[in-house]
């Protein structure tokens, strides 16, 4: 437990975050990456939009998702263009959204342990939380090929926890997405989730959370009143 500044105990000391579609939007470098891949390949552009329907289940699957019309298409060539597009363009157009960095500073503030838990490649998360001033806010980031499951499974959000030092029961997950809310059910850990992300294609309201806030500001507030 930790005291705030009401001088009340909050049950919660730790605070997982996903990165693309909760802490920043981060489609138009995706989306630029994508279509650099898709241009090498001979292929036409994708509308970012749908292309914002591909992300969350990592790099694999949206590049997998993004060459749908060609069947034939070597995996392997394919990801290898993606990864040459996104470390030119990683960060360059991603911004946090709105209450982002107020938010993570207000968390901080309370004296939570912050986590980013994401299904981007490693190679691409510490550049980008660096490019984007978040990477002072967090003690920890866990991305999609750091354990051996990537979400909708536990095991990175567990393995979070482990390297804050705190149980599930005093973690909260925020994040946009099915594969977050999810992995955080099957962990034990309570789920608040954004509406403004990227959850598939599929209407926030369609999750399994225990609220939905419309900020990362008003995630911490909510921690705060919890
Ligand atoms: O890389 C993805 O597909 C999604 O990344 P996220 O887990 O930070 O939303």
């Amino acid at each position: 437990m930790i005291r705030i500044k009401n001088d009340q105990m909050m049950k919660f000391s730790a605070v997982l975050l996903d990165l693309d579609g909760t802490l920043l939007d981060s489609l138009p470098d995706l989306a630029q990456a994508v279509n650099g891949m898709r241009a090498d390949l001979g292929l036409p552009a994708l509308d970012t939009g749908r292309i914002g329907t591909y992300i969350g289940k990592g790099a694999a699957v949206l590049v997998q998702r993004s060459l749908s019309d060609a069947p034939g298409q070597s995996h392997q060539e394919a990801m290898a263009r993606f990864r040459h597009h996104y470390q030119d363009c990683n960060g360059r157009h991603a911004k946090p959204y709105p209450g982002a960095m107020e938010g993570l500073s207000r968390l901080r503030d309370m004296g939570l342990k912050l986590a980013v838990v994401t299904n981007k490649p490693a190679q691409f998360t510490q550049p980008l939380l660096e490019r984007t001033g978040i990477a002072p806010f967090v003690d920890a980031s866990v991305s999609g090929d750091t354990c051996a499951h990537a979400k909708p499974h536990p095991e990175p959000l567990l393995h979070a926890c482990r390297l804050l030092g705190a149980t599930p029961a005093q973690a909260v997950m925020i994040g946009d997405s099915v594969n977050d809310a999810q992995a955080a059910r099957a962990a034990g850990m309570r789920m608040l989730a954004v509406p403004y992300g990227y959850n598939e294609g599929h209407d926030v309201r369609s999750l399994e959370v225990d609220a939905i806030v419309a900020s990362i500001l008003d995630a911490a507030e909510w921690l705060a009143a919890h």
